[in-house]
């Protein structure tokens, strides 16, 4: 029987890098979680134990500090691709990296009405993340957001589905909305104002959960994605994982009480998990292959 080595990658995962950029008394922060892989001729080590191919995990994460010191970590689309081309680029051995990285957000502590120039608070759940792919000298980007939780108090139904002897959810035709959002979209090039796409999708993404009259979750997240990709050239194909919030109504009945879409339980699990990709028919399925390899489907 021939056995042999299949697809592999490896690097230092969830490295915590915090920059303090200083304008004067005013400072600018950065707070990221990077994590490095490394692809290519990497038998040696794993058939035999010789590591004259292996560029240890540890030289990885002192890569990403150093970095940040010897030039502007700057966007994280552009922090990541530097780091990817500088192994595939500093390493005979290494022909592919992969770099993620998520951003945690700070807002400055409001003082006396006055942003403050060095205190922070930690801002929402949510995170913006990059995932960077290297294969010799062609890179890919994949950008979104994790955790926006959104809720709408009306303009959502759920009717029409089949009813079996299992079923037991009433139809309606007001209830509320709610999930947390987790987009990935797919950029079709690698020299982009990042911030500013990032800001831009992000604003449709939320205009069309609050304004797509929504008849399914599935149907909003098909809004949203397609949305996106009718405002914005520069994305190929947006993913997104949107799990179902549910709120209950609350059966007041045996307090001799009605309830008329007033009080409910929000119920943490289970909840329905709606997935999905939105795409550009035109686009070449290679890429996308090479982009995603690895990362979450959604
Ligand atoms: O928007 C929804 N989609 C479903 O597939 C589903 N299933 C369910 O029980 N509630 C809902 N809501």
């Amino acid at each position: 029987m021939a056995i042999s080595l299949g697809p592999n990658q490896y690097g230092k995962a969830e490295v915590r890098l915090v920059t303090v950029e200083r304008e004067g008394p005013v400072h600018h922060l950065k707070d990221l979680t990077v994590s490095t892989s490394l692809r290519g001729r990497l038998e040696r080590t794993h058939l035999t134990g010789d590591n004259t191919d292996v560029v240890a995990t540890d030289t990885q994460k002192n890569t990403v500090y150093a970095f940040a010191k010897e030039k502007r970590v700057g966007e994280i689309e552009d922090f990541a691709l530097r780091l990817g081309r500088h192994f595939v680029g500093s390493f005979e051995q290494i022909n592919g990296a992969r770099v993620l990285i998520s951003e945690h957000g700070w807002d400055r502590i409001d003082v006396g009405g006055r942003p403050h120039d060095h205190a922070f608070s930690r801002a929402t759940g949510e995170q913006r993340t990059t995932a960077v792919t290297i294969q010799n000298d062609r890179a890919w980007v994949v950008s979104g957001l994790t955790d926006l939780v959104v809720l709408k108090s009306t303009g959502s139904e759920f009717h029409g589905f089949p009813r079996d002897r299992y079923t037991t959810l009433a139809e309606t035709d007001d209830r509320i909305l709610a999930t947390a959002v987790t987009a990935r979209w797919r950029y079709r090039s690698t020299e982009l104002d990042w911030s500013g796409s990032f800001t831009e999708i992000r604003r449709i993404l939320l205009e069309t959960f609050a304004t797509k009259h929504s008849l399914s979750l599935q149907q909003t997240l098909y809004a949203m994605g397609e949305a996106v990709l009718e405002a914005r050239d520069e994305v190929a194909e947006v993913r997104l994982s949107l799990p179902n919030k549910h709120h209950f109504l609350v059966d007041l009945g045996p307090f001799g009480l009605t309830n008329d879409n007033e009080v409910f339980y929000a119920a943490d699990r289970p909840y329905g998990l709606i997935e999905g990709t939105v795409l550009r028919d035109d686009e070449d399925p290679k890429d996308a292959e090479l982009a995603w390899y690895t990362l979450p489907a959604f």
